[in-house]
């Protein structure tokens, strides 16, 4: 996917503010028209009083960092639980609304509570029935969960009357956040209308004003501005500066059903430059849920420290790679199935119990007898060394050790990796990892067959698998292998005729697979920074042995290694990175 930073600039609004906005209320009001259908029922009265907001008004919203760098791995910055709010409807079907919500929350790691203002009864056919809570109920949970819950930012979604729209302001107002999120959700990706006429307006006066982020898709994008026509990407960048002018700090406007192109193209707009953040269409029937799905990523994202812009890249990519892992799901009889937003759980075998980490791929060493014999290094200093150094995985790939020797040796490393709690596999025999019951093994493709190997050591110890192709790859996963070493990435003396598959066949594998994967072969100081920056989804880590253990100071070399691929990771942003 790539990102294209346009560096058109819109001239200053703020002044012309009003201004606009009274024009576009004219607008409006002329060409407004929507299918109304049973679900405008809803509830639309506002008690008598239509309330403005700040900048307009009043509401306090704590500033975000705008650059921030996207540190957080695992919960906020400052150590407290990265948590989101989320006010919006059920989904009956799970694929939009709260549900989909809390699994992209979960997704991501981050807390989501949340505000249900409807129980929508819907499937992958339509929407069946909208049941609006009372308005006293939807006041009750918010002051439940900002009263007492540190809330870092609020999403928005389904909201059904324009009196939800002034609970919120005020609970916000007595409990401010670091950030609004409103998807302005008015009509399904059904067709569905799920918000009556008479929100629009509080929509456009209250709602929009008061958030930090709004994402419309192109109906809701026309909707809000009118009935205005959007079919270009030149449209959408009037209808990102238009829609900014209602007072949202930042718009995104999701081009996902934009009929004249081929891509997948989102605009987002600051008030000062335009992005144009392009992907490529994913052809799935699967894609109901993903305004939500986007929205609460981006709150997740922002919510663990991220900056506005990375939280909408990251999001675009997370809600793509949702998409390509759940092509083949097929949930319901109607046009539009839901999508897995928890796809990296599809990488573990449900029917075992997984023990194995992927993160431990990081840094994994692996020894070779010829090389500890060359620099006069026993193995289990060899095994010290690498551990101290930052090794998060270890393999004995002792080719030329006798049977008894090697047994010895493995319950020595052995004693040494759990006292440091790093895992130690052993590589092509399955015998000696049983004899000294060790964390795991690694195969290749001509080694034991790993549904044997899995039969053998039961489903709690960790299997390896060497791949060089997808097809090896989807194998490897169906066979219940833990984990893919791939290669070689380049050029090694260490393994005989080993075929080099380069950087584009170990993303391929990476791609394909539904298991993490590990880089393998000639990787060394110069060229590890390559491997990581691939960024592909699934890639964890290398696998190295001669820049380690072919050296005059293990230690070192394995901290140099440490240090450069950990900086690499930084830079390259979050694992879930999907290279398109
Ligand atoms: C992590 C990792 N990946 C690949 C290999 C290679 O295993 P294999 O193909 O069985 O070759 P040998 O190591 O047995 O020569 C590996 N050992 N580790
Ligand atoms: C053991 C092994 N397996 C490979 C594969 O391609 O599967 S390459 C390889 C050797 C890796 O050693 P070095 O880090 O010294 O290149
Ligand atoms: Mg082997």
């Amino acid at each position: 996917m790539d990102f294209l930073l346009s560096n058109t600039t819109s001239a200053s609004i703020s002044h012309h503010k009003l201004l606009t906005r009274s024009k576009l209320q004219n607008i409006f009001f002329f060409n407004f028209v929507i299918d109304y259908c049973q679900i405008c029922t809803l509830s639309d009265s506002i008690q008598g009083t239509r309330h403005r907001f700040d900048q307009f008004g009043g509401l306090t919203l704590k500033a975000m960092p705008e650059e921030k760098a996207l540190t957080v791995t695992n919960g906020s910055s400052n150590n407290k639980t990265a948590h989101v709010l989320t006010m919006a409807g059920s989904d009956s079907g799970a694929g939009a609304g709260i549900q989909a919500d809390l699994k992209t929350c979960a997704a991501r790691g981050v807390y989501c509570s949340t505000v249900i203002t409807a129980v929508t009864a819907q499937n992958t056919i339509g929407v069946q029935d909208v049941s609006v809570l009372p308005e006293e109920s939807v006041a009750a949970q918010l002051k439940a969960v900002l009263s007492d819950m540190h809330v870092d930012v609020v999403k928005t979604g389904m909201l059904p009357s324009t009196a939800m729209v002034k609970i919120l302001h005020d609970s916000l107002k007595q409990f401010p956040v670091q950030a609004l999120v409103v998807d302005p959700v008015m009509v399904s990706t059904s067709g569905h209308v799920l918000a009556g006429s008479s929100i629009l307006e509080t929509f456009r006066q209250d709602l929009l004003p008061m958030a930090d982020i709004v994402t419309p898709n192109l109906k809701e994008a026309s909707v809000l501005l009118g009935g205005l026509q959007l079919e270009t990407v030149t449209d959408m960048r009037l209808a990102a500066k238009s829609l900014h002018d209602m007072g949202p700090r930042n718009v995104l406007v999701k081009g996902g059903d934009l009929p004249s192109s081929s891509d997948a193209v989102d605009i987002f707009f600051n008030g000062k430059d335009f992005y144009e953040l392009r992907s490529s269409r994913i052809q799935t029937r699967n894609t109901h849920g993903t305004g939500c799905t986007m929205a609460s990523c981006i709150a997740a994202e922002l919510a663990k420290g991220s900056s506005m812009l990375s939280a909408v890249k990251l999001a675009k990519r997370y809600v793509e790679t949702a998409l390509e892992y759940s092509k083949s799901i097929n949930i319901g009889n109607g046009p539009q199935g839901p999508f897995d937003h928890i796809f990296k759980l599809k990488r573990r075998n449900p029917s075992r119990l997984q023990l194995f980490d992927p993160s431990d791929l990081f840094l994994y060493a692996v020894t070779d007898s010829g090389m500890n014999k060359k620099w006069g290094r026993p193995i289990t200093d060899a095994v010290k060394a690498a551990i101290e150094g930052g090794a998060t995985i270890v393999q004995l790939r002792e080719k030329d050790a006798e049977t008894g020797d090697f047994l010895e040796a493995a319950k020595a490393c052995l004693e040494i990796c759990r006292a440091h709690n790093i895992p130690l596999l052993i590589n092509d025999r399955i015998d000696i990892a049983m004899a000294c019951d060790a964390d795991g093994v690694h195969v290749g493709q001509s080694d034991m067959p790993v549904k044997t190997v899995r039969a053998l050591l039961g489903p709690e110890k960790i299997i390896g698998v060497s791949c060089k192709t997808p097809e090896h790859a989807l194998k490897a996963w169906a066979d219940g292998a833990d984990y893919i070493g791939s290669g070689g990435v380049f050029p090694t003396n260490t393994k005989a005729n080993n075929r080099t598959i380069g950087l584009d066949g170990l993303e391929a594998v990476c791609l394909a697979s539904k298991l993490p994967v590990v880089a393998i072969g000639g990787i060394n100081l110069s060229n590890a920074r390559s491997v990581m920056e691939l960024g592909v989804v699934n890639l964890e880590g290398v696998a190295v042995v001669s820049a380690l253990f072919d050296r005059d100071c293990v230690v070192a070399e394995t901290k140099k290694l440490n240090a450069l691929l950990t900086d690499t990771v930084a830079k390259v942003g979050s694992e879930m990175v999907c290279n398109k």
